[in-house]
């Protein structure tokens, strides 16, 4: 069959999305057009519900089903609003209902939505984590990672480790890595893997590097950014309210509020169409499948001048 993809990124964080109907065999479709386009790092499915405006299922490129993705429902929030003809909706996800709007950007160049992040639990066993029969671990040092490094594991609803490192360790990725692919391969600690942060702070804000669980080193990670504001905030890295987060594909807003019982969270950024594409999918065999046609959108011709701004004002270590 013919589906209709498009290529999306928020911050760079790069999916195939396109409508579809439940059925079982997405992660194989996922893994596949990873090997046809290797710049992706999952897909986006959209599709019908019955409590919400649509529904988002997330699939990683190696194929594991992810159960939110931040940058990933911006694009979802643009299609649907855009589709609809609406401001805002809300999105069904595997673990949540979850509130999108349309935000009106000054320049008005580059598509921008704001996402609500919800459930967020500290509780170790909603991450899942294991670690001397602890309940929470937030802000301390893994002695076994390093002692200078304070983490903090948290889901939103999906699996996040964050590691609060100076420079030195964001200009050098790989104690990160070492670690991130540990944690992601069969280990005591983290059953189901996890997506690894490490958190400086800079000028105006914090920047964030991710290696996600089921992709590897990121642009970006939504959910890791949203959850690493709320950790720097919890650290007095930088204030509540309006965070500015770098990244290696941009640069978002995240908004932190927390009462003593309720902690809020929406992710501001863009929501980028690269093209447009029409995919051949063999079901009966995968390996035939192919991309049939492309149409490139020049929207990136906006986000790179985006870019390069966040690049010149940032002097990001120094
Ligand atoms: N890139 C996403 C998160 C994608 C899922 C993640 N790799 C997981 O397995 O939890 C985001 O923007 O949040």
């Amino acid at each position: 069959m013919e589906i209709a993809l498009i290529k999306v990124h928020g911050s760079m964080n790069t999916f195939y999305m396109f409508e579809g109907e439940e059925r079982d065999d997405y992660a194989q479709l996922a893994k596949h057009i990873s090997t046809i386009d290797p710049d992706i790092d999952g897909i986006l499915v959209i599709l019908p519900s019955t409590r919400a405006h649509a529904k988002m299922r997330v699939f990683n490129n190696d194929g594991s089903e992810a159960s939110m993705c931040g940058n990933g429902l911006r694009c979802v929030a643009r299609y649907v609003c855009e589709q609809q003809n609406i401001q805002k909706a809300v999105i069904e996800t595997m673990k949540a209902f979850l509130s999108v709007r349309k935000k009106a950007v000054s320049n008005g160049e580059i598509a921008t939505y704001a996402v609500e992040i919800s459930p967020v639990s500290f509780l170790l066993n909603s991450v899942p984590m294991n670690y001397l029969n602890q309940n929470e671990w937030i802000n301390k040092p893994l002695p076994f990672v390093s002692k200078d490094i304070l983490f903090s594991a948290v889901s939103v609803p999906n699996p996040h480790l964050i590691g609060i490192v100076p420079a030195t360790l964001q200009n050098d990725s790989s104690h990160q890595e070492k670690w991130a692919q540990y944690f992601n391969s069969d280990n005591e600690y983290f059953p189901d893997g996890v997506n690894v942060s490490y958190v400086t702070a800079v000028e105006k804000g914090i920047f964030v590097r991710t290696y996600e669980r089921g992709v590897g080193f990121t642009n970006a990670c939504g959910t890791a950014m949203t959850a690493s504001a709320l950790i720097s905030c919890m650290s007095g890295l930088t204030p509540y309210g309006d965070v500015s987060v770098y990244n290696p594909g941009g640069l978002v807003k995240c908004t932190i509020a927390s009462s003593e019982n309720k902690i809020d969270l929406e992710l501001s950024g863009n929501a980028t169409y690269l093209a447009y594409s029409t995919f051949y999918w063999a079901q009966d065999d995968i390996e035939k499948s192919r991309i049939l046609f492309v149409k490139n959108s020049q929207e990136q011709v906006s986000y790179n001048k985006f870019i390069e701004q966040v690049t010149t004002r940032s002097n990001l270590f120094s």
